[in-house]
């Protein structure tokens, strides 16, 4: 029991340890998170360094001898309390008045890191949910628009870009014009849409919303370890927070990625369900980092516009990349805004590895890895650089069962080897110049699988829808769910020009251009002989490959994308300091603190477990 002798002040509040402030007697009456240790009951120090050393312990109430009773924020501001004669209570002053933007973040302790990248966790696993609990709004077609890891990493690249007028980098503010609004399903394929320079944010306002959710509530997201004030109370900046979140959702598409490695065929231990490793069983499956990310804080956040309802929403123009635009462009851009070389640029589009494009958030549609998106590798630069690889088509096997919910196992050729691929490009029409053009990757695979297949008297197939007689091999593309790139991820490794996003300057594209585009439905990817409705594919192995060099002498694009397509380690290496170098933009390195990312074992939970609790030790 506790009695006015153990703080040798019966009429006075008793003495506060360093960083508390005395509340008063008897215990708090909500957000119990432990006690009834007597090591840690002894006196008033040895319970205030208990509640240190817990990230979400706001009061403690002491009874000697007894109990150390710890309380979180949940607790309120403890005025309610029982048996004033027994116990004593402190609660944690606030570190600092909290964050003030324009200023620097605080440096956040490996406590924190874990902590807040455990609440992470949880919305890339559960961000249907988490979006659910906290009320967010998903705009259009919610699959979309969810918070998934793939958006936290755009975020954080978009949190980066340069102002108009050459000011600003990652500043936790996004120029607001266009985010929320989508394309509507009748807009598609009607060619009356304008290319416009609105709205690439779009799609990320969840996911801005989810983040502020964390960075103004202690205790959001719930099965995740609270804190006994929010980052914003604890001084940290929101574009601190932002590429936190960026680079949490790498090291967990690594995580998902090595889980995969050991995924026996649809078994979903590890609630990666839709994803398939094209490359289990080969020695370069899994993946490592090849350190801890250096994170930095003190980023500073943009000061609000008064005329903004929200302070991370600004209405000063950013500037953006263009998806229609070819290298020698995105080189241009990245080199302007951000400072970066040929190398660093091929090494930052790195990050398309993970997520896919939506045609209502951005009029492109398809996937950059088909049922792989969520595994953080070098499969971008392998597909990029046609390598051989299993093909996962969507339909049914000829016995009616959908092929994507029955296997992870892939298709390949007639020797059962993983197959060849080329690149198409095509314009989908949405736009009256005939645009947006992406580029699809076709396989040679054997079609035994397709009941659609009108080549039966052929002999080529057997009861094995897996296999074919040699020679029955045909292109295909992966229907609905195509494996694609933009012009700016294709012309890494193909020059070519464009007009108006258009590829062109290639051999057999003289005469493909917006008016060939529309005039013809069979023309919408071009031909040989050039613009013959029932000549042959042309694809991208027309165009020579792309030797911009920058700086001058070094190594041209095309054989960088080579060797990130020949060695995840060599991505990696590159990958790591160009994107750190990206969430520094704007800043001197000497304008921040720097530290390795707190060492990390985030155990999986399974969504379904009610218990689940998300903590990273
Ligand atoms: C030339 C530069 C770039 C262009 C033109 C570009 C363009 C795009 C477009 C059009 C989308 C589709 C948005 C949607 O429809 O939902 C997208 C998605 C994405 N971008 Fe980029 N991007 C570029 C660079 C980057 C960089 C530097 C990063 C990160 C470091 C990044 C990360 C992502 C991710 C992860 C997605 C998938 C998001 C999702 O699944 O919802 N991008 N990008």
């Amino acid at each position: 029991m506790w009695t006015c002798q153990d703080c040798g002040a019966c009429n006075s509040s008793p003495s506060s340890p360093n960083g508390y402030t005395y509340v008063g007697t008897g215990y708090c009456d909500g957000g119990y998170i432990g006690g009834w240790d007597t090591a840690d009951a002894v006196d008033i120090e040895t319970c205030a360094q208990k509640c240190s050393s817990e990230l979400n312990c706001k009061f403690f109430s002491l009874q000697v001898g007894a109990t150390c009773s710890r309380y979180s924020s949940v607790a309120g501001n403890c005025t309610t309390r029982f048996r004033p004669n027994q116990y004593v209570t402190f609660g944690k002053a606030p570190a600092r008045p909290g964050y003030v933007a324009g200023e620097p973040g605080a440096a956040w302790s490996p406590e924190h890191q874990k902590a807040i990248r455990a609440k992470l966790i949880r919305v890339f696993q559960e961000s249907d949910a988490v979006c659910r609990e906290a009320n967010i709004e998903v705009p259009g077609e919610r699959w979309s628009g969810l918070p998934t890891m793939a958006k936290f990493l755009r975020l954080a690249f978009h949190d980066c870009m340069k102002y108009a007028d050459g000011t600003g980098g990652c500043d936790g503010c996004l120029e607001w014009k266009g985010v929320g609004g989508r394309y509507t399903r009748d807009q598609h394929g009607k060619k009356q849409l304008n290319v416009s320079d609105d709205g690439h944010h779009n799609g990320l306002r969840p996911t801005v919303e989810i983040l502020e959710k964390i960075y103004t509530d202690p205790n959001f997201p719930p099965k995740a370890p609270g804190l006994w004030q929010s980052p914003k109370e604890s001084g940290f900046s929101r574009a601190d927070l932002w590429a936190f979140a960026g680079m949490v959702a790498v090291e967990h598409g690594i995580h998902l990625n090595n889980l995969a490695c050991h995924k026996l065929d649809l078994d979903d231990a590890h609630g990666i369900l839709s994803q398939c490793h094209p490359r289990v069983g080969e020695p370069d499956c899994e993946v490592a980092a090849p350190r801890p990310f250096h994170f930095a804080s003190g980023r500073k956040d943009c000061v609000p516009d008064p005329t903004a309802d929200q302070p991370y929403k600004t209405f000063k123009t950013e500037l953006h990349p263009d998806p229609g635009a070819n290298a020698a462009s995105t080189l241009a851009y990245f080199k302007r805004d951000f400072g970066f070389n040929a190398r660093e640029t091929v090494a930052i589009l790195g990050a398309h590895t993970l997520g896919r494009v939506h045609n209502t958030i951005s009029l492109h549609q398809y996937t950059w890895k088909t049922r792989s998106a969520m595994l953080f590798n070098n499969g971008y630069f392998r597909n990029l650089a046609s390598k051989e690889d299993w093909y996962y088509p969507t339909g049914s096997f000829p016995n009616g069962t959908n092929i994507r919910t029955a296997t992870c196992r892939g298709f390949g050729n007639s020797r059962g080897e993983r197959a060849p691929a080329r690149w198409k490009p095509h314009a989908f029409y949405h736009l009256t110049n005939g645009g947006p053009v992406q580029w699809l990757q076709e396989k040679k695979v054997c079609p035994c699988f397709d009941p659609s297949w009108t080549r039966p008297d052929e002999g080529c197939c057997n009861d094995d829808p897996f296999s074919c007689k040699a020679g029955c091999e045909e292109y295909r593309i992966v229907l609905g769910m195509d494996e694609t790139m933009l012009n700016s991820d294709m012309s890494l490794y193909r020059q070519f020009s464009t007009n108006d996003g258009i590829p062109a300057g290639c051999p057999g594209l003289e005469d493909w251009n917006s008016e060939a585009i529309k005039s013809d439905w069979r023309l919408r990817s071009p031909r040989i002989p050039s613009n013959d409705v029932h000549g042959d594919s042309w694809d991208s192995s027309h165009c020579p490959f792309t030797t911009i060099a920058d700086p001058p002498g070094s190594t041209p694009m095309y054989r960088v994308v080579e060797e990130y397509a020949d060695s995840n380690e060599k991505f990696f290496a590159d990958f790591f300091p160009v994107l750190e170098k990206m969430l520094m933009n704007g800043y001197n390195a000497s304008d921040l603190v720097v530290t390795p990312m707190a060492s990390h074992a985030c155990p999986y939970q399974d969504p379904h477990d009610w218990h689940r609790h998300y903590s990273c030790s």
